[in-house]
């Protein structure tokens, strides 16, 4: 058997799942429309927030980068200045260093240039202390006993095997009480004798003013620091710092071999997150510059602030959006589901009534049919579907065809009988009741027709109507039916002047022949008699039996005195011969009451009342004789 791979679970997940995904969407696809509108609204809303996080993110990144690089470009600049500052003072020391050397006079006019020439807020004096420890020229005038040999720059310089320059920490003037910076190098002789120190008082407060222009924000922070970490000058927070050092952990302090660098922290005294950046001078001197991230990263937080609200409305507006949609659909599929419902229930109805239901379009074509119409025409769907209803009935001179009768009413509701034909060719009678369907133009969109197969009802009424209105031995009309055509009779002529003759008939000596050959016997004689009368009269004549022997003839014409007269002859002669009843044959004879409209009276009642009487004229006169 080969190896067949099995899919990857992925795949036999969706084969799985999908056909039943499939399924509940095709089944309430306005449901699944809601879903996928949700899911769409939750993946927008998570593209959007991702990428403004991730555009914010990295817009902060560059400008903190930005910043950066800023920090490190003043603080370049700065250190240039500050090192081209300390060069100047070099090269006064080193002047003035040649001075001392040369004589006191020399010193004291190079003091006076120098104090002239440098800023003098920058530069406090020039001074000498001697090789015994006490100042011994100052170019602010003349110098008191001051012992200064006790300073730290004095003592590293009067110990000193080279020439360098120290820059002291600040400290406060015993003379001027001022913070000040001292630039110190020692003196010596030609023969390497030590001849005191000369040095440069200088004002930090002063310095580190000018220097300000290297900053940027009101929270920026510039700073100058020995090489210890001891600091010189600072911008923020006046004097406060004099003395004091910043923490070990810095870059500078713990990497002396690097000569720039930048690091993130926040100050110690103000918690002020800052960019610093450094740069450490050929001296020793280290300078710093900070800047401070609220305030510098304040525009791009603002920025991003703005497209935060931005996109706060946008995703509000989506979900209200999508919210309302999803409202709206859950509405629209409530209303498709009643209409369902609706739909299905008269669905229902159509295919269980039991009438047929035929749909016939304004072209007169059957458009629907229901069960109960295949029931009773034997016609399916396919069969009638665009077809004329013509069809239903049979197409024969006389027949009462149900697409003649739909075509008659071209509008208006009616009913009636057809005749009906079906699939198999059987005929029926059929009732229609025709409805019409108005379009929201009032025009007429369909017509429903009712079909009903009334054959049997139809019998039934036949058969109970032929009962209230005929004899049952004879098949005669009887009285009512006699007395309703006299009726219909004496108002057609009164419409139209013309006359009706009554002639009422009884048999003469019949309950005899009752008595002598029994009741059925005499059953067909009144059978026979009946079918003698109905041969003696037209169509339009009536013959009726009103009970008993007795029989009424009506005659809807003129006819004078002696054509009644030989009628009633004709009766007579007719029925007194004899009548051949099985193996009998029987002789009787009939008395005739003749009366006529208008002439013996004008209501049905009166004539026939008026020819009764004269039949028992007759009888009186002897019977098997007319009297009127
Ligand atoms: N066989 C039969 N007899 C009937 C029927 N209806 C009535 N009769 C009888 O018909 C007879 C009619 O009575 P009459 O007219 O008085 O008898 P008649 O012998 O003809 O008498 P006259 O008319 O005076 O000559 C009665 O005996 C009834 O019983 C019927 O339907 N069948």
């Amino acid at each position: 058997m080969p190896y067949l791979a099995r899919p990857p679970w992925r795949c036999r997940f969706v084969a799985r799942f999908l056909p039943s995904v499939l399924a509940a969407c095709t089944r309430r696809p306005l449901q699944s429309m809601r879903v996928v509108i949700g899911l769409a609204c939750v993946v927008v809303l998570a593209l959007l927030w991702r990428d403004l996080i991730a555009t914010q993110a990295s817009t902060e990144a560059a400008e903190r980068e930005r910043i950066r690089v800023e920090a490190m470009v003043h603080v370049r600049a700065a250190a240039g200045s500050i090192q081209a500052t300390i060069d100047s003072f070099n090269f006064v020391l080193r002047s003035a260093r040649e001075a001392i050397l040369t004589g006191p006079k020399s010193l004291d006019v190079l003091g006076r240039i120098v104090t002239a020439s440098m800023a003098q807020d920058i530069v406090i004096q020039l001074f000498h202390v001697s090789e015994d420890g006490f100042l011994s020229y100052s170019s602010l005038g003349r110098a008191p006993m001051n012992f200064l040999g006790d300073r730290a720059y004095f003592r590293l310089l009067a110990g000193a095997t080279e020439d360098k320059l120290v820059i002291s920490d600040v400290v406060l003037g015993r003379l001027s009480n001022k913070w000040s910076i001292q630039f110190a190098r020692g003196v010596r002789s030609a023969d390497g004798a030590f001849k005191g120190v000369v040095a440069l008082a200088v004002s930090p407060d002063a310095w580190v003013a000018k220097l300000k222009s290297f900053e940027v924000g009101s929270s920026d922070l510039f700073a100058v620091l020995g090489a210890d970490g001891a600091y010189l000058m600072r911008t923020l927070y006046g004097g406060g710092h004099y003395g004091k050092y910043v923490p070990p952990d810095r870059p500078f302090l713990q990497h002396p071999e690097q000569r720039e660098g930048d690091y993130v922290t926040s100050g110690a005294l103000d918690g002020i997150q800052r960019q610093f950046s450094w740069v450490r001078l050929p001296s020793g001197l280290i300078v710093v510059m900070g800047i401070g991230l609220e305030e510098a990263l304040a525009p791009v937080k603002a920025l991003n602030q703005r497209s935060l609200l931005r996109a706060l409305l946008l995703s509000s507006l989506l979900v209200l959006a999508s919210a309302a949609l999803v409202i709206a659909l859950g509405r629209y599929e409530k209303v498709v589901e009643a209409s369902q419902e609706r739909e299905a229930h008269y669905r229902s109805v159509f295919d269980n009534m039991a009438e047929g239901i035929m749909i016939v379009d304004d072209h007169e074509r059957i458009s629907g049919i229901n069960p109960a119409f295949t029931a009773i025409t034997g016609y399916g769907l396919d069969e009638v579907v665009g077809r004329s209803p013509a069809l239903l009935s049979p197409s024969v001179p006389g027949a009462r065809n149900l697409g003649a009768i739909i075509g008659r009413h071209p509008a208006g509701s009616w009913e009636d009988d057809f005749d009906g034909l079906r699939w198999n060719g059987e005929t029926y009678t059929g009732h229609a009741t025709l409805s019409v369907v108005r379009g929201a133009d009032g025009r007429m969109a369909n017509r429903i027709v009712l079909l009903a197969d009334v054959t049997e009802r139809r019998r039934k009424d036949e058969e109970i109507w032929r009962q209230a209105n005929f004899d049952v031995l004879t098949g005669l009309p009887n009285r009512a039916l006699m007395m309703d055509r006299l009726e219909r009779m004496i108002s057609h002529a009164r419409r139209h002047p013309s006359m009706v003759v009554v002639l009422f008939v009884d048999l003469d000596r019949f309950k005899p022949v009752n008595d002598n050959f029994g009741h059925d016997t005499g059953d067909l004689l009144l059978c026979e008699v009946a079918r003698r009368l109905e041969a003696l009269f037209r169509d339009e004549d009536t013959v009726a039996r009103m009970g008993g022997d007795e029989f009424v003839v009506l005659m809807p014409r003129n006819a004078d005195k002696a054509a009644v007269e030989a009628t009633a002859t004709k009766i007579v002669e007719s029925l007194s011969r004899p009548f051949q009843i099985g193996e009998q044959s029987l002789e009787i004879s009939c008395s005739v009451g003749i009366a006529r409209f208008p002439d013996d009276g004008d209501t049905a009642a009166v004539l026939l009342h008026k020819a009764d009487v004269a039949m028992y004229r007759a009888k009186e006169m002897g019977r098997a004789t007319w009297s009127t």
